[in-house]
């Protein structure tokens, strides 16, 4: 009895190891400015698997194991469920969006309001404008391949207001888009980490916009009134809709209907900052997704051929795919898993803890930043054979022999965990999977030559940021013969 209480009384104090600490700047030093899953990743070696940093006071914790993971944020998530504080975030007005609150009653109201909509079912009916907006894309790459990157933004975007609004995008100026741009440069600009000072030392907030060197005051301004006309005009062009009797259904009218005239105030900002962030949570991430798949494919012509022979041998010439066809296109949904893992798009997950709380004899102190490395797991050599390669192979199941067993699939994880994990992941899974099948069956990704016709392979390089995008790469995006480009032709002029 005794050993024990020694053992625990030791351990209770102890907080996990991690790199050496300076006073008030703590180990910021030590954190790579790039990528900084990476360098977790590699401190496994040194520290384990749970890292404890402290920048500005302020407590890190990485967690490089999926399983460690999964014990504090799914089994104790009434502990582990809330956010960090982002400073900057709040004075731009994200404060308000449930990607950035405590998990507090506000941000239950705002996932069951999701729930209903975005669960297997409820995203059921927009498959149709999914698959023309999949075909609308790869028109405008048909006439303007280069330009390809831009095409996966618009499509998303597309996807995302007319499901969310019923809003239909038609021409390049569409107002909601534009607004939308700007939104969303902000937010990727606003997590990421260490961008504003004020992050870090959250009393600078409180320093007038006038004053010198306040500049992130005045660009947080110019935010807050973007985010707020982003939030309100779409939301009162459906309100006004849903009254007079003509709106489209999405989102929020199916969540108005009948109820416009008896909705509490604050149901109705619930529903217009969760319908707002949808948008502003599902965008930047299947872009990412979307641009690691092109990015995959114009890497591993052999995979890309594979995946094209099925997708022909399931179809033939002259029919494009659809979402009827998911379940025969085994190959496809391994390129899928692959892409997802390869370089996931949330590399780092971050929640806070609400009480002190004891893991592995380790302290985890109330407060405490918590990050799941999700790009440790999807590199995890006990998970996945030779984490770096590309290899949708993989992920195949081997009816005929039971001995060998396809690793865990990473959408298990890399869209989150517990009482937080993303709402969208049925949306942004059929989003993605009817992109991918309609672009392998119609263009074949290559190289971009250079001027003496020798294929130019871009390094896998990503950007750092709470969601990381391939960095720009060309690409020679054509079509597969003149009847795909005919199909798609027909299919977009109908
Ligand atoms: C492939 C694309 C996507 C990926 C990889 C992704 C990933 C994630 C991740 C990792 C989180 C944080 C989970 C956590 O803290 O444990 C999250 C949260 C969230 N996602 Fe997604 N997501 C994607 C697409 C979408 C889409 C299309 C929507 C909207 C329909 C969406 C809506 C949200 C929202 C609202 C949250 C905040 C949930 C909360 O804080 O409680 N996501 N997502």
């Amino acid at each position: 009895h005794r050993l024990w209480h020694d053992y625990s009384e030791k351990h209770k104090h102890t907080r996990p190891p991690g790199p050496s600490s300076l006073p008030i700047l703590g180990s910021a030093l030590h954190i790579p400015k790039e990528r900084p899953w990476l360098a977790f990743a590699r401190w496994q070696k040194p520290f384990g698997e749970i890292i404890q940093l402290t920048v500005f006071s302020r407590n890190l914790v990485v967690i490089n194991s999926y399983q460690l993971t999964m014990e504090l944020f799914d089994k104790r998530s009434a502990l582990y469920s809330d956010r960090p504080r982002r400073p900057m975030a709040e004075l731009c007005g994200f404060g308000s969006a449930l990607l950035f609150q405590n998990y507090n009653s506000t941000a239950r109201q705002a996932r069951k309001l999701m729930h209903s909509e975005l669960s297997v079912k409820g995203t059921q009916p927009h498959r149709v404008l999914q698959e023309s907006e999949a075909r609308a894309f790869a028109r405008r790459v048909l006439d303007d391949p280069a330009s390809f990157r831009d095409h996966l933004r618009r499509a998303t975007a597309s996807s995302l207001l007319a499901i969310t609004y019923g809003h239909t995008v038609e021409n390049d100026d569409d107002h909601l888009v534009s607004l939308s741009e700007l939104v969303m440069n902000s937010l990727a600009e606003v997590i990421t980490p260490n961008r504003f000072l004020v992050d870090s030392l959250p009393f600078l907030k409180y320093v007038p916009a006038s004053f010198p060197g306040a500049a992130f005051q005045r660009t947080a301004q110019t935010c807050k009134r973007n985010l707020y006309k982003f939030m309100d005009l779409p939301f009162a062009e459906v309100k006004k809709k849903v009254a007079e009797g003509f709106a489209t259904p999405s989102f929020t009218s199916n969540h108005l209907q009948g109820r416009v005239d008896s909705i509490s105030q604050q149901e109705e900002e619930v529903l217009k900052w969760t319908a707002g962030g949808i948008f502003a949570a599902g965008s930047d991430t299947t872009i990412s997704v979307l641009t690691s798949f092109i990015l995959a494919m114009l890497l591993h012509p052999k995979a890309q051929a594979k995946a094209q022979a099925e997708i022909d041998s399931l179809l033939g010439p002259n029919t494009l795919p659809t979402f009827h066809d998911r379940e025969r296109l085994p190959y496809v949904e391994c390129i899928i898993k692959e892409v997802l893992r390869w370089n996931p798009a949330a590399p780092l997950v971050a929640h806070t803890t609400r009480m002190d709380d004891e893991i592995n004899g380790y302290r985890i102190k109330a407060g405490s930043v918590v990050m799941a490395n999700i790009w440790a797991f999807t590199h995890d050599p006990s998970m996945y054979s030779s984490p770096s390669e590309f290899n949708p192979d993989r992920f195949m199941h081997h009816p005929d022999d039971p001995t060998r067993i396809p690793p865990p699939d990473p959408r298990s994880y890399v869209f989150g965990f517990g009482r937080r994990s993303c709402p969208g992941i049925n949306l942004a899974d059929a989003l993605v999977y009817i992109m991918v099948v309609t672009t392998l069956a119609v263009f074949d990704i290559s190289p971009a030559l250079d001027e003496n016709q020798m294929p130019i392979i871009p390094e896998v390089e990503y950007s750092t940021g709470a969601v990381s995008h391939p960095r720009p790469f060309r690409c020679n995006i054509t079509p597969r013969s003149q009847n795909a480009a005919m199909m798609i032709k027909y299919a977009t002029e109908a």
